[in-house]
């Protein structure tokens, strides 16, 4: 038995459940704290929302703005979705089963979903083009396929063998006019390197076609987008239409219109109106000139229709010619809507077949908003660009460059500038070099700087669009002799103009973007043959350089590295020829000033457009 019993005084009668029903009510508390710190929060968020939208709402009553006490629920409820950036703007749904209106004008700048992008097939799977032109091993000699008379042609002019893109897309379109009734041929779109036989592949299989069938009609256009081009392109044309007794126009405005429609179309008592050569080339503005004004100019018997740089030509488009072009050949064909036809029998077998369209450019993007346009039936894509692009975006502005070119860039000060360009012709000997500046201007400059420099040592010449055809080809003539070793131009001159024997191409300037720079360079490296390109860049140039270079998913190229030593002591020789530079320019500027008060004064003297070795006018 114990002796004492020792009380602890505990307070009141103190049980168990007194101390649970506190610490409930403790933690009811604090969370009720808790919740009007939120809804204090929250309570700002709906202020700034009435704040900025009081007027909207007021204009929109008819639609049932929430109720703001509603919006509170809401808003308490999905905490989370009001975001920082989104606070006063952004009304989320509530997850009750509330109705929400929109309310007009209010921008929701929920961030939307990534597309997709879903190419169709014949995007997506292109026949592949080889690039290399080192191994070739389609003997001209040996096809079947190919005429006679063609492959004379061929020889003669020293191709013994087909390119890549030759071998593969010549006996495609051969094919394909071989498909039985009521079939049509496929249009196709080539997307191969500069300088790898585009024209000869468009050009011979037309030949051979159109010379098994005599007629009086126009049979093949082919559409370039500048005057050069055309005029280049119907050179070669007339070169392998020798002994096939078809005929060629080239319709470019290098002759007057009127001379172009005598030698276009004639009248005969017994059929009307007929056409006095098979195969059209012309560049887009005269094309339409020709469609509006030339009296029986029909391409009702149109088989081909290709497209040229069908990349430069969209970008700038002349006098809406596809517009104009589409139009004429709807009407001639009876057809209601340009529209390419549903493939079924009898859409097929019930209309004459549309002409085939051929596309190709260096840089054709495969791009299908952009190739819609085009209204191609049941296309196929020819594309030197690696299969494994053909997957995602990456093909879309994916270009590729001739293996056999070497792609370098320089970086340096503004004042350095002509110092590293002149020793690189002249220090450095290279010869046969195209140099690209940005503007006409700048091109006559360095042309006359250069003339003035390297008197002895160097001939320049500027390629102009004022110069005429004759002078031009008088240029190239020289340029391939090794008269003169650099050729001075803007990017007028960039694209397709086949330069014989250009051994170097330097962008002084830097090109404005890829597609620019893919033909600046494609300028040399052509055919097999070995080129280099040099990007002249500032300092200051050279991420905006790196990011052209992306855009066209190219890999990075080298930066080539040229001391300071290698050229600071041409600086005092250049001093001097700036200020002859200058005196010339200057005299230059007074006669033409003098001129055009000459002729305002009265004189009838025609302007005419500069020959080549005439320094008297800009
Ligand atoms: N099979 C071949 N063998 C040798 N040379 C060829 C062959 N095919 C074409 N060439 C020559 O290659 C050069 C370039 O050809 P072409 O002008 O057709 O190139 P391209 O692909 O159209 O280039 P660009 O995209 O710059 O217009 C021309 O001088 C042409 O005569």
């Amino acid at each position: 038995m114990d002796l004492f019993i020792i009380n602890r005084y505990i307070g009141e009668n103190v049980d168990d459940d007194l101390i649970d029903r506190e610490t409930k009510h403790l933690q009811k508390l604090k969370q009720k704290i808790e919740e009007r710190k939120k809804t204090h929060r929250n309570q700002k968020a709906i202020d700034t929302i009435t704040l900025k939208h009081e007027d909207t709402e007021k204009q929109f009553e008819c639609y049932k703005p929430l109720e703001t006490e509603n919006l509170k629920d809401s808003v308490e409820n999905n905490d989370k979705e009001i975001t920082e950036e989104n606070k006063g703007i952004k009304r989320k749904k509530s997850t009750n089963d509330r109705v929400e209106f929109k309310v007009l004008g209010i921008s929701d700048f929920e961030k939307k979903s990534k597309v997709q992008r879903v190419l169709p097939r014949w995007l997506s799977h292109p026949y592949s083009v080889s690039k290399n032109l080192q191994n070739l091993t389609c003997k001209v000699d040996n096809q079947l396929w190919l005429h006679s008379i063609l492959k004379n042609t061929l020889l003669n002019e020293g191709i013994t063998h087909f390119f890549p893109v030759q071998e593969q897309v010549i006996p495609f379109i051969l094919n394909e006019h071989k498909l039985p009734y009521p079939l049509w041929p496929h249009d196709i779109c080539v997307s191969a390197p500069t300088g790898s036989g585009k024209t000869l592949t468009f050009i011979l299989p037309i030949i051979q076609i159109l010379m098994s069938e005599i007629g009086h009609y126009i049979r093949a256009l082919i559409v370039l987008p500048v005057q050069e081009l055309a005029t280049q392109v119907a050179k070669v044309c007339k070169k392998y239409c020798t002994n096939t007794g078809l005929r060629v126009a080239l319709l470019s405005g290098s002759t007057p219109l009127h001379q172009e429609q005598q030698h276009l179309m004639k009248y005969t008592e017994s059929s009307g109106w007929i056409s006095e050569v098979d195969i059209v080339v012309c560049t887009a503005g005269r094309l339409v000139e020709h469609l509006q004004n030339t009296e029986g100019f029909s391409l009702r018997h149109l088989k081909f229709l290709v497209i040229d740089e069908a990349d430069r030509i969209m970008d700038n488009i002349q006098n809406d010619w596809l517009y104009h072009m589409d139009r004429h050949i709807r009407l001639e064909h009876n057809l209601v809507t340009s529209k390419v036809p549903p493939l079924n029998w009898n859409s097929i077998s019930d209309q004459k077949s549309l002409p085939q369209k051929l596309l190709f450019s260096a840089t054709l993007s495969p791009d299908p908003e952009l190739l819609e346009q085009w209204g191609l039936y049941q296309p196929k894509l020819f594309s030197a660009a690696p299969i494994s692009d053909f997957e995602g975006e990456h093909l879309i502005k994916k270009y590729t460059t001739p293996d056999e070119l070497i792609e370098q860039f320089v970086t340096c000060s503004a004042e350095e500038k002509p110092l590293i360009l002149f020793h690189l012709l002249v220090e450095k000997k290279w010869d046969k070099v195209l140099c690209f500046t940005n503007s006409a201007q700048s091109a006559h400059r360095l042309t006359v700087l250069l003339n003035e420099w390297g008197k002895e040592k160097l001939k320049v010449v500027e390629l102009s669009s004022a110069l005429d055809r004759t002078s031009r080809e008088s240029v190239f003539k020289k340029f391939t002799q090794s008269e003169v070793n650099v050729i001075i131009s803007t990017d007028a001159l960039a694209r397709g103009i086949d330069i014989p024997e250009c051994s170097y191409v330097i962008s002084y300037d830097p090109p404005r973007n890829i597609k620019t720079y893919v033909h600046r360079v494609g300028r040399t490296g052509r055919a097999g043959r070995v080129g280099t390109a040099v990007t002249i860049l500032l300092h200051n140039q050279l991420n905006m350089f790196k990011e052209l270079l992306q855009s066209g998913e190219k890999s990075e190229i080298p930066q080539m590295e040229i001391p300071e030593e290698a050229y600071s002591h041409l600086l005092q020789g250049y001093e001097t020829a700036i200020l002859e530079m200058k005196k010339i320019i200057h005299t230059e500027i007074n006669n033409k000033v003098r001129k055009s008060i000459e002729l305002k004064r009265g004189s009838k003297k025609r302007a005419k457009k500069r020959k080549y070795g005439d320094k008297s006018i800009q």
